[in-house]
């Protein structure tokens, strides 16, 4: 047993996801709660809810959220991290006020939260920090005192987020048949968002020119690249390309499509492609549905071989990470100086998201920032 890590002024962690369906009865509701007040046209709709029902009504996030709640509970008791860990989503049960109802009742006054969305962006972030004010608001409105929550940084490019993702990419090379594995493009991919949201991404001061959304994937896929090449000894040709778009046609959002990527891929010659959802923590319904289904099928089509690279789950190197980002913000509150682990360019994230950081189109209240 190593010795005892200090988490305070944290007296438990909050796991905050987006939730997904369990069950067929379950798609048509969550689908409601994810759009609500959002303007998604009625076809992207139905179109979304049959890529569910495909897999019999159920997302594979929640599943995957438990093995998650696992993993962080055994690296935290292996290292001496006396800290509980709860789980609530946006979107569906177990809900986030629920969970805090819980968390208050039990006694916890002051939660670290770790979400599992890695990057900057109004989806990605404030998002998240509107529905914990949400949930707050609630709890308060029936008379229990709001706890302190605390959002821990973006980990885009925190080692243990990143390092999975290179041994993922490895192994997609390496299951590439042997004439056409040199030759292979790494097709970096990333939920599409709209370019307005892209160029608002992140602090005021990184705004314009696709923000810190398009800045940061880039610098995982640059340290992915260098990985992969210092490792096999080949330069693969690399993209950032997008998925799942949604909402009206009229706006436009960050392109190209990762399967006019593919059909582009194949008019140049080039030989295979890896596709490496380095936007997602895990095996969410867009990389079973549009990249493992949809976009596997329109290769398959072209005759181009391309293999799909394994997210970041509940890899123990990512449960570490979320201990190290744990204690790390423990000891900036605590007024020490903590090392802050990041690979890339762009360098550790910070702590508080400050005012305009990922505006919303409507301004509304966000928890966990300079603004809250
Ligand atoms: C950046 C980003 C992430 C990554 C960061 C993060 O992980 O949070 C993400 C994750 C997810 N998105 C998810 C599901 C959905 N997202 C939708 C809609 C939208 N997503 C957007 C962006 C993102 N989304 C946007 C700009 C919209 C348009 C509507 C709006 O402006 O708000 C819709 C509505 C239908 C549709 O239009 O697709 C659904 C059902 C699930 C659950 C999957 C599962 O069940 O496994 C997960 C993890
Ligand atoms: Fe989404």
């Amino acid at each position: 047993m190593s010795e005892a890590l200090e988490p305070s002024p944290y007296d438990a962690l909050l796991l905050l996801s987006f939730g997904g369906p369990e069950g067929p009865d379950d798609v048509v509701p969550f689908l409601e709660n994810v759009t609500r007040g959002r303007g998604i046209p009625r076809e992207r709709l139905e179109e979304v809810g049959a890529h569910y029902f495909r897999f019999g009504g159920v997302s594979p996030i929640n599943g995957q959220n438990r093995t998650l709640l696992d993993a962080l509970r055994k690296d935290f008791a292996e290292n001496g991290l006396d800290l509980p860990v709860h789980w609530g989503n946006r979107n569906w049960a177990p809900y986030l006020t629920d969970t805090l109802r819980e968390m208050v009742k039990d006694g916890h006054r002051r939660i670290a939260v770790l979400a599992t969305s890695a990057y900057a962006s109004y989806s990605g972030c404030r998002q998240y920090r509107e529905n914990l004010a949400d949930s707050l608001a609630t709890l308060e409105a029936e008379g229990l005192r709001a706890p302190r929550v605390d959002k821990l940084r973006h980990y885009f490019n925190h080692p243990g987020f990143v390092e999975p993702m290179i041994d993922g990419v490895l192994r997609s090379l390496a299951a590439l048949p042997e004439d056409v594995r040199a030759g292979a493009r790494l097709a970096f991919t990333t939920h599409s968002i709209p370019v307005s949201a892209a160029d608002t991404s992140g602090p005021v001061e990184d705004h314009g020119a696709g923000g810190a959304y398009v800045a940061q994937h880039l610098d995982v896929a640059r340290k992915i690249v260098e990985a992969v090449t210092e490792r096999t000894g080949t330069e693969h040709a690399w993209s950032l390309v997008y998925q799942s778009r949604s909402g009206s046609p009229s706006i436009p959002w960050l392109e190209p499509d990762i399967c006019d990527h593919l059909e582009e891929l194949r008019a140049q010659g080039t030989p295979a492609a890896v596709m490496v959802p380095i936007g997602f923590v895990s095996d969410h319904m867009e990389v079973l549905f549009d990249l493992d289904t949809e976009a596997k099928e329109k290769a398959a089509e072209l005759g181009l071989p391309v293999e799909r690279s394994a997210t970041v789950g509940a890899d123990p190197r990512f449960a570490a990470a979320v201990r190290d980002l744990l204690i790390e913000r423990a000891e900036s509150e605590r007024g020490l100086t903590p090392r802050r682990c990041a690979l890339g360019a762009l360098g550790p994230s910070h702590d508080v998201c400050p005012v305009g950081c990922c505006p919303a189109r409507t301004p509304r209240p966000a928890a966990a920032g300079a603004d809250a």
